[in-house]
């Protein structure tokens, strides 16, 4: 009696450019799970990380060259900040073999799949599934990383239209390998969304940390002292690293543009209630805070 073959991997030759913490934590959940793909490649800009890769063995294979880590991949996945995603398509894509699929892991998407979209003009054959994994921490790098980031968590795909739907489904199926649960929407959809729930909230952290730090003398050893407080929650986000984030305001313009001045409408509306008393809208507007937070907390997102 012959043994039963065990099932191909969902890819032969997967290929992370930038392992950071998101590239380093899809690394960490492939190489505990081999069903995700028979050989993982990295490749980074800086070869501290590159060092640093290899000292973790995450990776079966780190190359400093990323159009030699691309050779022969099934999969490419770029993690590395959106602004420098189009550029480091352009030096990938050209290597890549026929038939693989190219995909991303940025916050932002309509300016990324622009930005990409010149590098696979003469490549039809290369399908784009961009992706965001709406899970991540303050913290960068590779020692950053952990296998179970992604689990019980949202990832947002956002194919151009005419993406082979194949492609969509092996992308689909990396991510619910890594724990994650799948959501398909357009790219302009994806940055109003992400615009509200994740990019304005950190404006607000940088901008509230900011504030504090500029009261002079007694008042802001006072804010750090005390800082078991509200503010502690909007410390830890804007701890997050500056590179990424001027990338993603930068990205997303527009779509963060208008919910800043949503917020600032409402921000006044409160300072009016507060000023005048009125205590129905504020009251209103805390009961819906807390409505929202009770519902992550049922949907197991807090
Ligand atoms: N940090 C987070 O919580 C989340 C981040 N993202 C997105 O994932 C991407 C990566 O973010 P992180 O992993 O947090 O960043 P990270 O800073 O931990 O890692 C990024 C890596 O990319 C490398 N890199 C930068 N430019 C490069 C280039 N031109 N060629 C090759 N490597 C290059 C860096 O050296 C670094 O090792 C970003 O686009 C970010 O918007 C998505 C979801 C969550
Ligand atoms: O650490 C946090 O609270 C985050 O919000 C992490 C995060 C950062 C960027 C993303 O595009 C998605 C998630």
């Amino acid at each position: 009696m012959t043994a039963p073959t065990p099932s191909a991997p969902l890819f032969d030759r997967l290929v992370i450019i930038g392992p950071g913490l998101i590239g380093s934590s899809i690394l960490r959940r492939a190489h505990e799970n081999r069903a995700i793909a028979r050989e993982l490649v990295a490749s980074d800009i800086d070869a501290g990380v590159c060092a640093r890769v290899r000292e973790l063995g995450i990776a079966d294979r780190v190359e400093a060259d990323p159009a030699r880590a691309v050779v022969d991949a099934d999969c490419v996945i770029l993690c590395v900040p959106v602004g420098a995603i189009g550029a480091v398509a352009a030096q990938v894509v050209p290597a890549m073999k026929h038939g693989a699929i190219l995909s991303e892991v940025g916050s932002t998407k309509v300016s990324v799949i622009t930005g990409v979209l010149p590098a696979l003009a003469s490549r039809p054959d290369i399908a784009f599934v961009p992706s965001h994994p709406m899970a991540g921490t303050e913290y960068s790098g590779p020692d950053a990383g952990f296998p179970s980031l992604f689990e019980n968590r949202w990832c947002l795909l956002t194919p151009p239209e005419g993406t082979p739907p194949d492609a969509v489904a092996r992308i689909t199926a990396l991510w619910q390998a890594m724990g994650a649960h799948i959501r398909t929407m357009t790219a302009e959809h994806h940055d109003r969304v992400c615009a509200i729930v994740s990019h304005l909230p950190h404006l607000l952290a940088f901008t509230i940390c900011g504030t504090a730090d500029d009261l002079a003398g007694e008042t802001r050893s006072e804010v750090l002292d005390f800082a078991a407080s509200g503010f502690r929650d909007f410390t830890r986000i804007a701890a997050s690293d500056p590179t990424m984030w001027r990338d993603i305001f930068l990205n997303n313009r527009e779509a963060l543009l208008e919910m800043l001045d949503r917020f600032m409408a409402d921000a006044h509306a409160m300072a009016k209630a507060i000023r005048e008393g009125d205590d129905t809208v504020i009251v209103n507007r805390i009961t819906r805070g807390r409505a929202i937070r009770r519902t992550l907390i049922e949907n197991r997102q807090a």
